[in-house]
């Protein structure tokens, strides 16, 4: 239940979300809300549709079947996805020839956010300069949490975060996490490994897929 004063919906609604992969039925009318500040992790078994699902509220695949609502305080009921979120995929998505600056400099320019407090808000600041050809596969992936802070997405979708960070980087990254639901921020993210993500609703996928055709 929401808990501004004028929205009774909540912020993000997925109902009955159901998506089909070759001939198999992944994700199966699956439900679930988001509000200002939540965070959803996402868990399940290998092949369960974590990924699919984040992919699909990413709207980068079309749903077989269900909706995707978002509810605005001013503009009512909406299914435009685009503008609010910001994906991490299992890809790092940094030009090797380009420097770290470089690759995040577009990012920060549409997004009127500062480059240089993403970079040391994931402790890159050092090595902003450096070809990201260069960097260890845990500063990569630092990189790409950094190109998620320049979005300024209300929604985070967060497809195993915390691959290749060491420590200390995933306490660093749960600062972030944290910062972003403080300021009224949500995420869905999915992990295999413990996240440092207080107080986090869990969505667990089941294994089971039905087959469509036999
Ligand atoms: N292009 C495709 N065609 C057919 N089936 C696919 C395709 N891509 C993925 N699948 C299937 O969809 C199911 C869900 O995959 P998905 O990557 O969403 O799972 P996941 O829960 O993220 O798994 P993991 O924990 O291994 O990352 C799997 O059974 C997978 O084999």
């Amino acid at each position: 239940m929401s808990t501004h004063p004028h929205r009774i919906a909540p912020r993000l609604e997925v109902r009955d979300l159901s998506v089909i992969r070759g001939e198999r039925l992944v994700l199966d009318a699956v439900s679930f809300n988001v509000d200002d500040g939540e965070a959803i992790l996402l868990t399940g078994p290998n092949g369960a549709g974590k990924s699919t699902l984040l992919r699909t509220v990413a709207g980068l695949r079309r749903p077989d079947g269900g909706d995707i609502l978002w509810h605005d305080d001013e503009t009512g009921e909406s299914d435009t996805t685009a503008p609010r979120v910001a994906y991490l995929g299992h890809q790092d998505a940094l030009k090797p020839g380009l420097t770290l600056a470089e690759n995040l400099h577009l990012t920060a320019r549409l997004n009127g956010t500062s480059l240089e407090a993403a970079l040391e808000a994931v402790d890159l600041l050092a090595l902003a300069e450096l070809p990201a050809r260069l960097l260890s596969a845990g500063q990569k992936r630092r990189g790409a949490i950094a190109r998620i802070l320049l979005t300024d997405a209300r929604l985070w979708l967060l497809d195993e975060p915390s691959l290749g960070l060491d420590a200390d980087a995933v306490e660093r990254f749960g600062t972030v996490l944290a910062r972003h639901r403080a300021a009224g921020g949500m995420m869905i993210v999915t992990t295999h490994v413990p996240l440092p993500m207080p107080e986090t609703r869990k969505l667990v996928l089941p294994a089971q897929h039905r087959e469509l055709f036999s």
